[in-house]
């Protein structure tokens, strides 16, 4: 048995950062103020004994030892979010007109695009700070926003970017702008055409502007002569694809692999094993989150909705803090969960707590009705691990809290309805959100996967990458993945989509296993040991633990060959000498592993030549001989083997840089 290295403050430590910062925000503050107030002997004697969710809410909010600065605090939520500006927006706009005039006279290309790309910066944010049509008619008739759309539209002609040119141009007369007898707007649509390289519909574009022209034919001729100059701009297509599962999906784990499975037992709970035939790089799972969210820092840098990196970010059309990387995304988020966070989002980071908690607030702001948000999280918290009896308190009252405070605001964003009194006193439908989101809290703790990216040079796909963590997520089929010390597959991100593709070939009934953090090349057993105790509740009793392998550095380059008899299933060491015989001590043959070590060499060779592949930047090449090199080792030897771990920390690298990735 390894040793438990149970550490209850460490415990303690990690429980609490998956609700809250206890150095930034309000919250902390919250809830030790209400600690203060129900004293140690009521939390622990009465509180800590309660043995429902919904009984821990119903006591937060009806407790006399509670009650009172439970709802003292939360009767002020008020929305905090970052307002359009309309003032502001103009200024922008007409700096990015200036810019966009300077361009036009500079005389060097390099200049032009120079002024070009100061002009889109204004107009980004002219773009972001404008308000909805109509709401303040004292500027520009109310369509600030429409003609910040516009004047974006005009930079990014110039610029060669088509698509988002034409995508503003909609957008524009979307909110307000006349279009249909406007020449200058067909002159537009036609140069946006022009630089998608879409002649014909250049032409169309024109000749409607022709027509409603009529004798003014100057407009005309000089569109044309512009267009005439217009240069495409190349843009990099993202390449992202969500790969295909191997041997198609399982019908009974939605979004894993025919090649897996699911176990139960009871040391390890459930898990996924392979079925028959999973080789090296068999996409084992490719499943959308059931709810995920992006972190606050890359608000202004990726897609709120998609988690893609911004290019020409489209605003929400009531708060300034968050954007789009589409029209569509806009549609999808703001017609679901972001109408009831779109006035909060100020309160979610000034209260400091976690994205856990804000993942699980989408669960049911992004849902249909508050009905399917609620059989979600029952669900949810039915399923998946929670942990319940390794639970403190204090840890309850923590959750229960910030459960108030989510259910909070939603009574405010009017979530519930129209409320007929402005206090907080939950009605019984509100409790039960609030006992769903105590939950989800829980569960959330023990399943959420960090969503992450690849972050690549100007220079090189592999040379200097990066990973960036952007958000959380919770996947259904995903928190059924086991965790191990050596990772048996991959895990990357398509957007927010979670793909696993496996890094070593699995026999029948093997762990398809997971990293949580703690791996055995940099992280030794100790530190494992404590680290997968105190934030995930268990103690890792996987082959890399219990043979306890070296650090990578130390890690010499001895392999243990499988014996080569017959349906003997026994590692035996590196020959001494090659030319003798050895004996295994299972099956107590003398075998010959001289063809072990041949076979070896041509795996080595393999390894340089898919490194070489990934110097000259050609992932799928490199991921073919990954794969055929580490199924042949598999075949003859086992882990640890230096190059081999090298090799698939080297095949994850590839396969992440098939996934999403961006540069600086
Ligand atoms: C994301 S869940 C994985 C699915 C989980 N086994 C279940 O039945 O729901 C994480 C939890 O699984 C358990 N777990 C994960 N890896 C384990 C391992 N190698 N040995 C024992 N338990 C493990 C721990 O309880 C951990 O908190």
């Amino acid at each position: 048995m390894l040793n438990m290295e149970y550490d209850p403050d460490y415990q303690k430590i990690c429980s609490t950062r998956t609700v809250q910062s206890d150095k930034k925000g309000f919250f902390n503050e919250f809830y030790l103020d209400v600690r203060d107030a129900c004293g140690d002997k009521w939390l622990q004697n009465y509180f800590g004994k309660l043995k429902s969710n919904a009984a821990r809410i119903l006591s937060i909010f009806s407790d006399r030892e509670i009650c009172d600065p439970v709802l003292g605090v939360l009767e002020h939520v008020q929305p905090v979010y970052k307002q359009k500006d309309v003032l502001l927006s103009t200024q922008r706009r007409a700096q990015a007109d200036k810019f966009y005039l300077m361009s036009s006279t500079a005389e060097v290309e390099q200049d032009r695009t120079e002024l070009l790309q100061q002009a889109l910066m204004h107009a980004n944010l002219a773009v972001m700070r404008a308000p909805a049509p109509h709401l303040d008619t004292s500027v520009d008739n109310g369509l600030t926003l429409a003609m910040a759309y516009l004047t974006r539209a005009n930079i990014l002609i110039g610029l060669g970017e088509g698509e988002a040119a034409l995508s503003d141009l909609k957008l524009a007369a979307n909110f307000g702008l006349e279009s249909k007898q406007n020449v200058d707007y067909y002159c537009k649509m036609a140069k946006a055409y022009a630089a998608m390289a879409e002649s014909a519909r250049a032409e169309i574009s024109l000749k409607i502007a022709e027509k409603l022209a009529g004798p003014n034919t100057a407009i005309i001729a000089a569109s044309r002569k512009e267009i005439a100059q217009i240069k495409p701009a190349k843009r990099e297509q993202a390449n992202e694809l969500a790969p295909a599962l191997a041997h198609g999906e399982n019908p009974a784990l939605s979004g894993a692999a025919n090649v897996v499975k699911l176990v139960e037992t009871k040391e390890k709970g459930r898990f996924v094993v392979a079925n028959e035939g999973l080789k090296t790089g068999d996409v084992v799972l490719c499943e959308n989150p059931v709810a995920a969210c992006l972190l606050p820092n890359f608000f202004g840098t990726n897609c709120h909705h998609c988690f893609k990196r911004l290019h020409i970010p489209v605003p929400c059309l009531h708060c300034s803090g968050i954007a789009f990387c589409s029209a569509q995304c806009m549609g999808e988020a703001c017609e679901t969960y972001h109408r009831f966070e779109c006035q909060f989002m100020d309160l979610f980071i000034g209260s400091g707590m976690s994205i856990l908690c804000f993942v699980a607030l989408r669960v049911f702001t992004q849902a249909a009705s508050l009905e399917d948000g609620l059989t979600t999280a029952n669900l949810l918290f039915e399923h998946l691990c929670s942990h319940q009896d390794v639970r403190e308190a204090d840890d309850y009252l923590q959750r229960s809290l910030m459960a108030g405070f989510l259910m909070r605001i939603l009574q405010k964003a009017l979530y519930f309805g129209r409320r007929k009194t402005e206090g907080v006193n939950p009605t019984a439908v509100e409790l039960q959100v609030a006992t769903a989101l105590l939950g989800l809290l829980q569960v959330l703790q023990y399943n959420a996967h960090e969503i992450y990216h690849t972050m690549v040079t100007d220079e090189h796909c592999f040379d200097g990458c990066k990973v960036v963590y952007v958000g959380a997520g919770l996947y259904g089929t995903g928190s059924y993945f086991n965790h191990e010390c050596w990772p048996s597959v991959a895990g990357y991100y398509v957007g927010k989509k979670l793909v696993m593709s496996a890094t070593k070939p699995h026999r029948p009934n093997e762990i398809v296993a997971v990293n949580y953090g703690p791996i055995f090349t940099k992280m030794n057993l100790k530190e494992r040991q404590r680290t997968l105790r105190g934030r995930y509740a268990f103690s890792c009793n996987c082959l890399t633990c219990q043979e306890n392998w070296p650090l990578l550095q130390k890690i010499d380059k001895q392999v243990r060959f499988w014996c080569t008899s017959a349906n003997c299933v026994n590692l035996l060491k590196f020959p001494k000498d090659l030319a003798k015989d050895v004996r295994c001590p299972r099956c107590r043959k003398n075998v010959s592993l001289k063809e072990s070590v041949a076979k070896l060499i041509k795996i080595e060779e393999l390894y340089r030549e898919a490194a070489e592949a990934m110097q000259a930047q050609k992932t799928n090449e490199a991921i073919e001989l990954f794969k055929e090199g580490i199924d042949a080792f598999f075949q003859i030897a086992a882990l640890p083997h230096k190059d081999t771990l090298i090799a698939q920390q080297a095949l994850l690298k590839c396969m992440a840089n098939t996934g999403t990735t961006f540069k600086k």
